[in-house]
């Protein structure tokens, strides 16, 4: 008779909106993982998301849970420039790590967060960039690998949230909201990002005050693919994530039937997803559950800390590009390590598009 393996015991480190979710998804719809210790210096917050995992522990700090309870495992849900301070520590433990992205807001962090993984035996942290769990974007880097219409040409992505929170800079429109294009791009066209561009059209004037956008983010992989990225984060009817990809002879969709459509009383209508929490609800769930289960087998199974690192690199090139107005060349400094499942040539970041 086969037994299951002690449920992972987890910290979620942030207790807003994601980290709050993930308990959440953690005690309610996945298995094989149980919240022991929320930690947030907003105690308010750690006590709200704590009520939603009964027997979890509050703490302010992860020094704190990692004093006070035993742990396995820890998802890291604190704003990007504050990745390294838990991840650093938590390597240190072997803890099983979902670092919720973008891996850390600086390249350099970034670099700190690989050299610090490569101690271990072997990779222990997976970056959040959940889209490439969501059924659709699977399809279509399906579609694109089968060949079955030609080589992929260029990808049309909107990316539409109805309002951005405080303090939301021009350069989070990059480092926050096209980071998940900047991963997805090479995980669906099987190559990487080698140029930036930025396009600044006319402001919406609902956005906040001094805040440049839309804008169009022009992502060139190795052999000339084009992505044109339309962030797009004040545009007040709702939450929309698309890509049209355009092939030599068809074209492919996705993410515009995430509810029923109904024709009735002369009209036909859907409902829009108000937030990224209902858009990627199931992503996130299917996610989650594959790191617990990875981390049972000692693995990880999904972005690794190499891809948030060449996801950092491609976003500092975006960032000068909003600034300079050019097209800026993405230069990675290192080949992918072997720890990291591929020696291969040159950047190292179609292998490293492997899972998930
Ligand atoms: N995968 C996705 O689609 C999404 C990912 N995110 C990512 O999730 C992370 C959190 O974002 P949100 O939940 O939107 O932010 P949030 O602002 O709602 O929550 C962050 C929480 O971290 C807490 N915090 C601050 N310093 C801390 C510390 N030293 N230790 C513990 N907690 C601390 C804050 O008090 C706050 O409760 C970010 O990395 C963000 O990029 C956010 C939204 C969607
Ligand atoms: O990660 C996310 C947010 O942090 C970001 O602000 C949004 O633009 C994204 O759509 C969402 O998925």
């Amino acid at each position: 008779m086969s037994t299951s393996p002690a449920p992972l015991r987890t910290a979620v480190v942030g207790a807003g909106m994601m980290g709050a979710d993930h308990v959440s998804r953690i005690t309610k719809r996945i298995s094989g993982a149980e919240v022991v210790a929320v930690v947030d210096p907003d105690t308010a917050r750690a006590q709200a998301a704590a009520a939603l995992a009964p027997g979890s522990q509050t703490f302010a700090s992860f020094e704190e849970a990692l004093a006070g309870v035993e742990l396995d495992a820890v998802i890291i849900a604190t704003p990007g420039f504050l990745h390294e301070p838990v991840i650093l520590p938590a390597l240190e433990k072997g803890l099983a790590i979902l670092s919720e992205k973008p891996l850390s807001d600086t390249v350099e962090s970034s670099l700190r967060i690989i050299e610090a993984e490569q101690k271990l035996d072997r990779p222990h942290i997976q970056v959040g960039f959940m889209r490439r769990f969501d059924a659709g974007y699977q399809q279509l880097r399906q579609l694109v690998e089968s060949g079955e219409q030609g080589a992929l040409l260029a990808l049309h992505c909107a990316h539409r949230n109805p309002s951005t929170p405080p303090n939301y800079s021009e350069s989070a429109l990059i480092t926050d909201s096209v980071i998940h294009e900047i991963d997805i791009v090479p995980f669906i066209v099987g190559e990487p990002i080698v140029s930036v561009e930025v396009k600044k059209p006319r402001r919406n004037s609902l956005a906040p005050e001094g805040l440049p956008e839309p804008q169009f983010v022009l992502l060139e992989t190795a052999s000339g693919t084009l992505a044109i990225v339309e962030i797009n984060v004040n545009i007040q009817f709702g939450y929309q994530v698309t890509t049209d990809a355009v092939f030599e002879s068809g074209v492919a969709s996705i993410g515009r039937a995430e509810t029923i459509q109904v024709a009735a009383a002369g009209q036909i209508g859907q409902s829009v997803t108000p937030s990224f929490k209902e858009r990627f609800g199931a992503a996130y769930d299917v996610e989650i559950q594959r790191w617990v289960d990875a981390a049972h087998r000692g693995e990880i199974d999904g972005p690794s800390a190499w891809d948030g690192y060449l996801a950092s690199v491609v976003a500092d090139a975006g960032v000068l590009a909003q600034q300079s107005g050019r097209r800026e060349p993405v230069t990675y400094a290192l080949e992918k390590p072997a720890f990291y499942g591929g020696a291969t040539a040159g950047t190292g970041a179609a292998a490293s598009l492997a899972t998930a």
